[in-house]
């Protein structure tokens, strides 16, 4: 059953992960942003200490959404179809931001490099001790990951805001899979698909040089 609107359910950021790889490694634009959907309504219900990193995230979304059901839907549809799409058509700013500050390349890699942060901080929840803090789970997740591109201001606030998180059993609670040793359990189902999308988007923009986009 569908969780209720606006509730967050681990279960379909879950589903829609699996659902954005198809047979042949492609990566479905579709299922993918639904996933950041259900991770954003999750980080809203964290209290408004996360809004500015929530609204950064909703932008991109809404960017990749305008694209995803605009008139070049079909160059859209997948990752692969985007890259080579928005490459032959010259719609990336690959030197300096300028003529396209927003392709769906670069703003793709921004959530990119965000999934590499969920897919640490989601394997550090999963193993760590009961006792452990959520923050120092984030924040080692986030230095290890995102920070490298943020400017210092950004990784202030960010540090400072991951200092609210709840308790680990907490945060494993609020999450709405059950006991937390039954949301364990729903997080070591939900990694390989994440790691998955993680996986082949990396591969695909290491190939085409696309890994350091403005
Ligand atoms: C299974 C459930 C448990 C985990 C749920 C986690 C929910 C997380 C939801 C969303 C993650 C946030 C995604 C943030 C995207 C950031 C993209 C980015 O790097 N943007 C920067 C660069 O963009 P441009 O300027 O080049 O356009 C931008 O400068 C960033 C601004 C805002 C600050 C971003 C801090 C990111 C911290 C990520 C950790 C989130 C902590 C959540 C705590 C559970």
């Amino acid at each position: 059953m569908a969780a209720a609107a606006g509730a967050f359910s681990l279960r379909e950021v879950l589903s829609a992960f699996q659902a954005a790889v198809t047979e042949r490694r492609e990566v479905l634009l579709g299922p993918y942003l639904r996933g950041w959907r259900g991770l954003v309504r999750f980080l809203n219900s964290l209290g408004a200490i996360f809004s500015f990193i929530s609204k950064d995230a909703v932008a991109k979304i809404q960017i990749m959404e305008s694209y995803c059901g605009g008139e070049r839907r079909e160059e859209y549809r997948t990752l692969q179809s985007m890259v080579a799409y928005e490459l032959a058509s010259g719609l990336v700013d690959i030197q300096r931001r300028s003529e396209h500050p927003d392709s769906g390349c670069r703003t793709v890699l921004r959530l990119h490099r965000a999934l590499r942060w969920l897919q640490l901080f989601l394997e550090g929840l999963r193993t760590a001790q009961e006792d452990s803090k959520t923050s120092t789970i984030c924040t080692d997740s986030y230095n290890a990951s995102l920070a490298a591109y943020h400017p210092w201001v950004v990784r202030k606030a960010a540090t400072v805001a991951f200092c609210a998180l709840p308790s680990r059993n907490a945060f494993l609670e609020i999450m709405n899979v059950g006991t937390p040793e039954e949301a364990v359990v729903m997080l070591g189902d939900a990694l390989p698909h994440i790691s998955s999308v993680y996986g082949i988007t990396e591969e695909l923009y290491a190939q085409h040089k696309l890994l350091n986009l403005p």
